[in-house]
């Protein structure tokens, strides 16, 4: 099995904080889920989106899937997206995230090549970034087991899994303003953010 080269993209949230649903978000007239799956496409050659409506997405030529254990939030999305993908491990990142930084992936690739670890996520003090993160297909039943004990939250989940951290000091490298790791979840976020574009 081939090490890398799949990318999921997380688009089944109830975008509640929002008011309208995130995976239709629009930056300046275009489909922010189009930017990112541009964006990928340069690093990785599958792309999936993990949706709850297929019919968003007419006219995608890349792969679109839908949760196979619904309604358990985005370890639903991340188990139906490492058990489609077909590289070991797979890149994930949330719909509502704009900021891809493809010399990040790259580095994380080239950290996590030699080791059998179960995900490659990134500090943010004591807390982690679940998204612009790595996951090994190996999680797959791990996940299946953890949401039949009705349990939903990835924080706790890596604390049991072969979990490589990369720590927040290494990734401002990248980032200072920590924007790779952006999420437009309010109206407010997402003004704040067009305000900026210089398209
Ligand atoms: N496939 C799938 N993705 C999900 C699910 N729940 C959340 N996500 C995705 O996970 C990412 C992070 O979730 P949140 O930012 O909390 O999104 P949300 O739950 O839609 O938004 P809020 O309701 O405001 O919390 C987003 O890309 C969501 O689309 C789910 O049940 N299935
Ligand atoms: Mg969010």
């Amino acid at each position: 099995m081939k090490k890398f080269g799949s990318a999921v993209i997380l688009a089944g949230g109830k975008s509640t904080r929002m008011g309208f649903d995130k995976q239709l978000l629009k930056l300046k007239k275009k489909r922010l889920i189009s930017i990112i799956v541009e964006k990928l496409n340069k690093e990785f050659n599958e792309i999936i989106i993990v949706t709850n409506k297929l019919e968003y997405y007419k006219g995608f030529r890349n792969k679109v899937i839908t949760d196979e254990i619904k309604q358990k939030g985005p370890l639903s999305g991340i188990h139906a997206g490492l058990k489609e993908a077909e590289s070991k491990y797979v890149y994930f990142i949330a719909c509502d995230m704009p900021n891809i930084n493809l010399d990040y992936i790259r580095y994380m690739k080239k950290r996590i090549y030699k080791l059998d670890i179960d995900a490659c996520v990134t500090k943010l003090g004591e807390w982690i970034e679940p998204f612009n993160s790595f996951y090994s297909k190996d999680i797959v039943k791990d996940i299946e087991c953890y949401l039949k004990d009705n349990r939903k939250a990835i924080y706790p989940l890596l604390k049991d899994l072969k979990t490589y951290y990369i720590e927040e000091k290494t990734a401002r490298q990248f980032s200072p303003n920590w924007n790779m790791f952006l999420n437009l979840n309010t109206k407010k976020d997402l003004k704040k953010y067009v305000d900026l574009l210089d398209f």
